[in-house]
C-alpha cells in the first residue's frame, strides 16, 4: 500500500497535500510517511514468525530523529557506525541493549562511549580493532561483547559501490580464519565472543547470495560451538532490496526472505539480529522539489529543478533511478521527454536522462520517489547550498523535524571576517 497517492489530482503524503508542505516549508524538502515506515517495520518483523528477531534499523539509511523515534516505539533496535549515530539512536529512545555497532574504523573514543552506554555488541571487522577494543574494555574494567563480521566471499550481485561481501572488499574478516580469530578473542582480556555477523551488500534483488552467505555463517556457528565458544547471536545484516522502478519486477518480499532464513537456520538455536535500512525507510520518503526552468537545449529539453546532487546523491553516485511524479496531476497534459537536472555546476548533477513526463513549467512541483533511505543522510552543502529540510507526516498532520539550514548559519560556520595562520 502506497501512502503517497493522488487525491483530487493533488499528490498527498497520507492525508497532507504536498502543495501545503511546499508552501509552508519551501522546497526542496524530504517528506516521510509515518504509516509507511511503521508498516515496513511490521512486515519485516512478521516475516520471521515466532523467531522474534531483534531488528536493528541501520541508522545510516535515515538518521532523522522522528524516523528513529517512530521505530523505537515499534520496538526496533539500531545498527550504528559512528558515535554520532549512537548518540542519535539513544536520544531517540532506542535502548543501548538493542544497539549493535558496525563499521571498519571504530576509534578508541567511540568504543569507550559505546561501552559506557552498554550496547549489545560490537561487530568487529579486523584484528587491530579487536586489540584496541580489548585494551579499552580492560582499562574500563568491562567486558565487551563481540561478534566478528565475517566476509563470506560471496558476490551480492548488486552495484559494485554497495557490495561488501567479496574478499576484495574492505569489510569483515575472511570466513576461513574464524578459528584463529575466535581463539584470539578467548585469549584477549576484556572481550567475550557472543555472536557471528555478516552483511554482504545493499539493494540485493536475488535471494541466492544471501542464502549462500547465511549457510556459511550457520556452519561457522556450529563449528565454533563445537570448539567451545558460546555463540548466542547471529546477525544477518541488512541488504534486502526495494522496488525503485514501478514497472519493473519487484525484489523478493520480506516474507520470502524470512522463509529462506528460517529454512537455512534449521534447528540452530540462536538469537537472530537483522540490520535492515533501505527496506524500512526507502519507500517511506520522497524528495519534493520545484521546477525552476524548462530549458530547450540543443535538440534536448532540460527540467532544472531546485533539488541537486548535494540534496540527493544517489543518481550521481550510483546512476540510481528514482521515479518522478508531478504533484498536480493533469491527465490531459501533453507529454515531454527531458533530462532532469539540478542547479549545481557539474554535468553529473543529473537526476534522469530522457525521462518521459507530463509537460511541466517553472513553479510546478514534483516528487522523486524512494528517497527515504540514503537521501537526506547523504546530503552535503556543495555549492554552499544549505542542508535540506525534513518533514514527517502522520495522518492529516505533519511536523518539520529538521528545518532547512539557514544560509546565515551555513555561511557563519567558516566565513570569519578575517583569518590568520595560527602557528
Ligand atoms: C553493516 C551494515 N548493516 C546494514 C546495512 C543496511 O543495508 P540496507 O540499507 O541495504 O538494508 C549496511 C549498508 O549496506 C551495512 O553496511
Ligand atoms: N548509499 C548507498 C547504500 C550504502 C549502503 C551502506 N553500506 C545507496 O544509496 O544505495
Amino acid at each position: 500500500m502506497d501512502h503517497f497517492t493522488y487525491k483530487n489530482d493533488i499528490l498527498h503524503a497520507e492525508d497532507v497535500a504536498l502543495t501545503t508542505i511546499a508552501q509552508a516549508v519551501g522546497t526542496p524538502v524530504y517528506v516521510y510517511s509515518h504509516a509507511t515506515l511503521t508498516r515496513h517495520y511490521r512486515v519485516f518483523r512478521d516475516a520471521f514468525k515466532a523467531l522474534n528477531p531483534l531488528i536493528c534499523f541501520a541508522v545510516k539509511a535515515n538518521s532523522n530523529q522522528a524516523v528513529l523515534a517512530t521505530l523505537a516505539r515499534e520496538g526496533a533496535g539500531a545498527d550504528v557506525v559512528s558515535k554520532g549515530e549512537l548518540m542519535r539512536a539513544l536520544r531517540a529512545g532506542i535502548p543501548a541493549e538493542k544497539i549493535v555497532f558496525s563499521g571498519v574504523g571504530k576509534t578508541a573514543d567511540e568504543m569507550e562511549y559505546a561501552l559506557k552506554a552498554g550496547i549489545k555488541q560490537f561487530n568487529v571487522e579486523s584484528e587491530p580493532e579487536l586489540e584496541v577494543l580489548s585494551a579499552v574494555a580492560t582499562r574500563m574494567e568491562q567486558t565487551a561483547p563481540v561478534s566478528i563480521r565475517v566476509n563470506p566471499d560471496v558476490d551480492a550481485k548488486t552495484h559494485a559501490k554497495i557490495s561488501t561481501g567479496k574478499a576484495e572488499n574492505k569489510f569483515g574478516i575472511s570466513w576461513t580464519r574464524v578459528d584463529e580469530i575466535y581463539a584470539k578473542i578467548a585469549a584477549l582480556p576484556g572481550l567475550v565472543a557472543t555472536g557471528v555477523d555478516v552483511h554482504i551488500g545493499s539493494q540485493l534483488t536475488d535471494l541466492a547470495p544471501f542464502r549462500e552467505a547465511f549457510i556459511r555463517v550457520v556452519d561457522l556457528v556450529k563449528h565454533l560451538r563445537a570448539n567451545g565458544h558460546d555463540i548466542r547471536h547471529i546477525d544477518l545484516g541488512g541488504g534486502l532490496g526495494i522496488p525503485y522502478v514501478a514497472e519493473e519486477k519487484a525484489p523478493p518480499l520480506p516474507a520470502e526472505y524470512g522463509q529462506m532464513v528460517i529454512d537455512v537456520l534449521g534447528d540452530l538455536d540462536c538469537e537472530l539480529i537483522f540490520e535492515p535500512g533501505r527496506l524500512i525507510a526507502g519507500n517511506a520518503g520522497v524528495l519534493l522539489t520545484e521546477v525552476i526552468y524548462r530549458k530547450e537545449g540543443e535538440g534536448k529539453t532540460f527540467y532544472i529543478v531546485d533539488a541537486a546532487m548535494n540534496d540527493l546523491a544517489r543518481p550521481a553516485m550510483y546512476d540510481a533511478h528514482h521515479d518522478f511524479f508531478p504533484v498536480k496531476r493533469d491527465t490531459d497534459a501533453e507529454m515531454d521527454v527531458a533530462d532532469f537536472v539540478g542547479p549545481i555546476c557539474e554535468s553529473g548533477d543529473t537526476f534522469a536522462k530522457g525521462r518521459k513526463t507530463p509537460r511541466l513549467q517553472g513553479g510546478d512541483l514534483m516528487i522523486m520517489k524512494s528517497c527515504g533511505a540514503y537521501g537526506a543522510v547523504m546530503s552535503s552543502t556543495y555549492n554552499t547550498r544549505p542542508l535540506v529540510a525534513e518533514v514527517m507526516v502522520k495522518g492529516d498532520q505533519y511536523a518539520v523535524i529538521r528545518p532547512r539550514q539557514s544560509l546565515e548559519e551555513l555561511i557563519s560556520l567558516d566565513c570569519l571576517p578575517h583569518w590568520e595562520i595560527v602557528s
